[in-house]
Order: C-alpha cells, then sequence, then structure tokens
C-alpha cells in the first residue's frame, strides 16, 4: 500500500539547531498514526514540513505518490492536509457555523450571491449542524451559539467537523486533549475514532501514552529529529514507548 503521506529525508534547520535530521515519514490510508517524542525532538517541526507550515530546507514531501511543494498551510489546505493545533484558530466570538465556514463561506445562488455577495446563512448552519450530528457532536444545542460558550471539548469537536466536514484527505491533530478534562478527552478520543471510520486518515501528536495507545494503529517515535522507530501499540507497552523515545532502551531496528 502507498502511503497517502510521505516526507523523505527532510531537513529544518533553525540556525544551529538541526531539528528535522533526514527525517522520514510515512501516513497509510484510514489510519490514526500517533507521533511521539520527548521534548524538543522535532514532532511540531515535521507536521510543520508536512503541513505547509515551514518549508523543509531539504527533502521531499509526497502526498498521494506525487510530490508537493507547500509553502503555506493554505497551500496544503487546498490539497486536503487540515490540521488542528492546541492554539485553536477559531474566533471565540462568531458562531459554530460561522466558525466551520471561515474562510470558505456560501453565498446565496445567482444575482444575489455573485454579485450583492450575500451569504447563504441557512445553508451553512445547515451544513454545520449536519456535519456535527454526523459527527456524534450534537450535543450542541444551538448551531448559533458562540464558540467562546463552548467547553473545551466542544470546541475541539468543531474544529475536528471543520477539518473533516471540508474534504479533508489527511487531518493533523496537535495534542487534542491536553487542556481537556477526562470526560471532554473521552468524547475527542471518540470523535478521531469516528474520523477514521470514515476513511480519513489522522496524525495525532501527544504526550499522553494512555490515548495514544487507546487510539492509534501505529506509533512513530520520534528522537533527535528524525523518525526513529514505528511501533504497532499491540506488540509494546507504554513504558517501552517511553524507552524508546528517550534513549533509555535501544528502539526495534526500523527495517525489520
Ligand atoms: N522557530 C524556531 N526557531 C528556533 N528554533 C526552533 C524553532 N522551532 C523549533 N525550534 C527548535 O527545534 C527543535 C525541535 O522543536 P519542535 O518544536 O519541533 O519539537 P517538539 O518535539 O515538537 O517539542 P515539544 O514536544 O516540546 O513541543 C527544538 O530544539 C526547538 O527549540
Amino acid at each position: 500500500m502507498e502511503p497517502i503521506l510521505k516526507g523523505r529525508g527532510l531537513v529544518k534547520r533553525y540556525g544551529k539547531v538541526t531539528a528535522l535530521d533526514n527525517c522520514d515519514f510515512d501516513l497509510y490510508p484510514g489510519e490514526i498514526l500517533a507521533v511521539i517524542g520527548d521534548n524538543g525532538a522535532g514532532k511540531s517541526s515535521l507536521i510543520k514540513a508536512v503541513s505547509g507550515a515551514v518549508i523543509p530546507d531539504e527533502g521531499d514531501v509526497f502526498l498521494e505518490g506525487r510530490k508537493v511543494k507547500f509553502t503555506s498551510p493554505t497551500d496544503a489546505r487546498k490539497e486536503g492536509i487540515e490540521t488542528v493545533y492546541q492554539t485553536l484558530a477559531m474566533s471565540p466570538a462568531l458562531s459554530i457555523a460561522d466558525n466551520m465556514f471561515m474562510g470558505r463561506e456560501l453565498r446565496k445562488p445567482g444575482f444575489r450571491g455573485k454579485i450583492l455577495r450575500q451569504l447563504d446563512r441557512s445553508r451553512m448552519e445547515q451544513i454545520a449542524r449536519d456535519k456535527l450530528t454526523e459527527l456524534g457532536l450534537m450535543t450542541i444545542q444551538n448551531i448559533n451559539q458562540a464558540v467562546e460558550t463552548l467547553s473545551g471539548g466542544q470546541r475541539q469537536g468543531v474544529a475536528v467537523a471543520r477539518a473533516a466536514a471540508f474534504g479533508s484527505k489527511v487531518i493533523i491533530l496537535d495534542e487534542p486533549t491536553a487542556a481537556l478534562g477526562v470526560k471532554e478527552s473521552r468524547r475527542v478520543l471518540e470523535l478521531i475514532q469516528d474520523v477514521r471510520a470514515r476513511g480519513i486518515p489522522i496524525i495525532l501528536i501527544s504526550h499522553n501514552m494512555p490515548h495514544v495507545f487507546e487510539v492509534a494503529d501505529r506509533i512513530h517515535v520520534h528522537r533527535l529529529g528524525k523518525r526513529l522507530c514505528v511501533i504497532d501499540p499491540k506488540d509494546y507497552t507504554m513504558s517501552d514507548a517511553v524507552a524508546f523515545m528517550t534513549g533509555a532502551k535501544q528502539a526495534p531496528d526500523l527495517a525489520a
């Protein structure tokens, strides 16, 4: 099977710091791939390099086998790569529907939309409602509710729904449960699994080992700017994973 998203020989330097050191990366269709690693290992740099937020100094990124050169996150988004950052790019005072359609607003048909640029609010609200229902997120009562009035978990939900709603090929989640309570984390983990069930692969960056081991199909262990190994959570324990990532234990051979 061909990876849907692939990185080869990625290098990213910040002055004297080498954040990515000839790093490879593979995400396969339909999987949840967790990316774990110690602080400063280069996880964010990797994710940014495959999603257009930084331009790698060297190396190539391939989407569905085709070499791509993203120069911005907008570029990557146009190709179907959506990143949901921990610090969510949402406008708190705007409604859920407005947030979901930010930058992709729908206009009314015909003259009113094309010439007068009128927004098709009811259609956007309907689609927003449908998407949230589809993803089991309809604990949200009112689609016109301002995002600032939502709980942290609901907000993550809206961000994920937004990513899932627009034909994304890949969704990247950066520490989606870091700021959430137990119940909310649970809901977000379920949501991640729902998104996978709809066939969209997910990259999950997380320091939370129980969450990683619960949902990931494979775990990319990142260390010193490169992929150290990829493990199946069924074959290793959480303490193995932590030992690999800190260098306390010899990692399994990647080739094997
Ligand atoms: N914009 C930047 N300017 C200078 N150095 C940077 C920049 N971004 C990252 N780095 C450095 O690159 C290295 C890798 O950082 P990166 O954020 O990719 O690691 P990380 O694994 O995501 O860490 P964490 O888990 O702590 O978020 C670190 O040494 C970091 O200080």
